[in-house]
């Protein structure tokens, strides 16, 4: 019976052809197994073992010893992996042993070549996790649950025991005497797992025999309802979405109600998914009209920053140590200023304006760059002489301009000898740039795409 409704069921999550079956020893994992090693040699995959011993407990060793022997009796390929002792962290070691197990799987389906990995979570998990989930409070899309079929590494992850529950697969295990390990902390009442295993789910049921299959009923509902939100939500992204990045004022005229789901959904197009708080305070600085810039620090290298008409989600810009803060112009050689652009004083003549590879350029009498020209990012307060005979401060420029505060960071300008600054570059040029009618002997300052000319 069970295994004609497996069978089923692996015919429409497609008959994968080759499978990474994780396998703890416990009842489900070796269920699991011997339902795929039962399916008829037409749908029979090829099978893999993952095992990771995770020295948590005592019997572990004797558990390693037993798979190790039932994959050789049995010639099926096992991966093994033993997580030290000496790795165990101190605190929230069932986390961290969750994580090293599903990185160790996907490394095995890497080297292994497997495309499908095959967990054998079934409906007593779904409805653990249901509720779990229910209690601690969050995102309501986790109230969907565990899904049966989910991309994973460099393939997919499968559940087939989804839905079927523990007692049957218990009762199958009994009747074909396969071979299990209890896992102890399933004994005991330590986690919150088993708290809700022990405690709770049983009242659920003793309330109603059905209690798992409704939960699987309305978290099937709530798949479909998000799905059908999630295709009107893309819509919104699409529309404020441009060459730039996401238009602010496109969200801002958003109706309420669709603002922080198009928020979310943004921030997960760029791997970053938001906590209620963090929401807040996005919400707080796009809403804000006297912050047209902000950022906000979203842990993981990630970063929440508006710019002037512009939202976006990036990683942290790493500090580039490899370019000093300040470089003395030496003629005839190129400085990089960056990945895109570099600068070079030379000879007026040597240089063909008409290269298409040339961004700008300023000419400067001669003496002046032998006096020593300073390459420099800005510092507070700098100024630059403009053509109506006045200063202009740099800070004032950049406001103009709606230079973003990042660019501003990495803007250069070039100071002489007498700490006058002569470009802004990028931004703005002194008078100073501008060539006397009596300068005999000019140079020329150009700028340039990176990767052209000499140097
Ligand atoms: N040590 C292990 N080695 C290999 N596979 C394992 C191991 N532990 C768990 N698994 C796989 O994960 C499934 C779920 O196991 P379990 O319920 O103990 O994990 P969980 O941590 O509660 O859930 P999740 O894996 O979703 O985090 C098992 O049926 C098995 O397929």
């Amino acid at each position: 019976m069970l295994n004609t409704k497996f069978e089923a069921q692996y015919r429409l999550l497609g008959s994968p052809k080759k499978v990474l079956v994780a396998v703890s020893t416990g009842v489900d994992s070796m269920v699991l197994l011997d339902l795929l090693r039962q399916l008829p040699n037409d749908s029979r995959p090829e099978i893999g073992i993952a095992y990771v011993d995770h020295q948590l407990r005592a019997q572990s060793q004797i558990e390693t010893e037993f798979i190790e022997k039932y994959c050789l009796e049995n010639q099926l390929k096992l991966y093994k992996k033993v997580w030290p002792v000496s790795e165990h962290g101190l605190k929230g070691i069932e986390n961290e042993a969750r994580k090293m197990r599903y990185a160790f799987f996907k490394q095995v389906m890497r080297s292994g070549d497997y495309p499908t990995l095959m967990t054998a979570h079934q409906s007593n998990d779904q409805i653990e996790t249901l509720v779990m989930k229910g209690i601690r409070g969050g995102d309501i899309r986790q109230l969907t649950g565990i899904s049966g079929i989910r991309s994973f590494g460099p393939g997919q992850l499968i559940r087939p025991l989804l839905s079927f529950s523990k007692q049957v697969i218990r009762q199958y295990a009994e009747k074909q005497g396969i071979p299990f390990f209890e896992d102890e902390t399933n004994q005991s009442t330590d986690f919150f797992r088993n708290r809700v295993r022990k405690e709770i789910i049983p009242k659920m049921l003793e309330n109603n025999q059905q209690a798992i299959e409704h939960a699987q009923t309305y978290a099937n509902q709530l798949s479909d309802l998000l799905e059908l939100v999630d295709e009107s939500v893309d819509e919104k992204v699409a529309v404020l979405k441009d060459k730039s990045g996401f238009q602010i004022k496109e969200w801002t005229i958003l109706a309420k109600k669709w603002q922080i789901p198009v928020l979310k959904k943004i921030a997960e197009s760029r791997d970053v998914f938001l906590k209620m708080d963090q929401i807040r305070q996005i919400t707080q600085l796009l809403m804000n009209p006297k912050k047209p810039q902000g950022k906000i620090d979203l842990g993981h290298d990630q970063q929440f920053v508006k710019q002037y008409e512009y939202m976006n989600f990036v990683k942290k810009e790493k500090k580039n140590d490899s370019t000093p803060e300040k470089m003395v112009v030496i003629k005839n050689i190129w400085f990089n200023l960056n990945k895109k652009e570099k600068i070079g004083v030379f000879n007026r003549d040597e240089i063909n304006l008409t290269d298409s590879d040339i961004l700008d350029y300023i000419f400067v009498d001669s003496l002046i760059v032998d006096e020593g020209l300073t390459l420099r990012r800005r510092l507070s307060g700098d100024f630059i002489s403009v053509t109506n005979g006045g200063n202009q401060k740099i800070k004032k420029i950049f406001i103009d301009q709606k230079v973003t505060k990042d660019d501003r960071n990495q803007a250069w300008l070039l100071e002489t000898n007498t700490k006058q600054i002569i470009w802004l570059i990028n931004y703005k040029k002194s008078e100073l740039s501008e060539p006397f009618e009596t300068d005999k002997i000019q140079d020329i300052i150009v700028l340039k795409k990176q990767g052209q000319g000499r140097g």
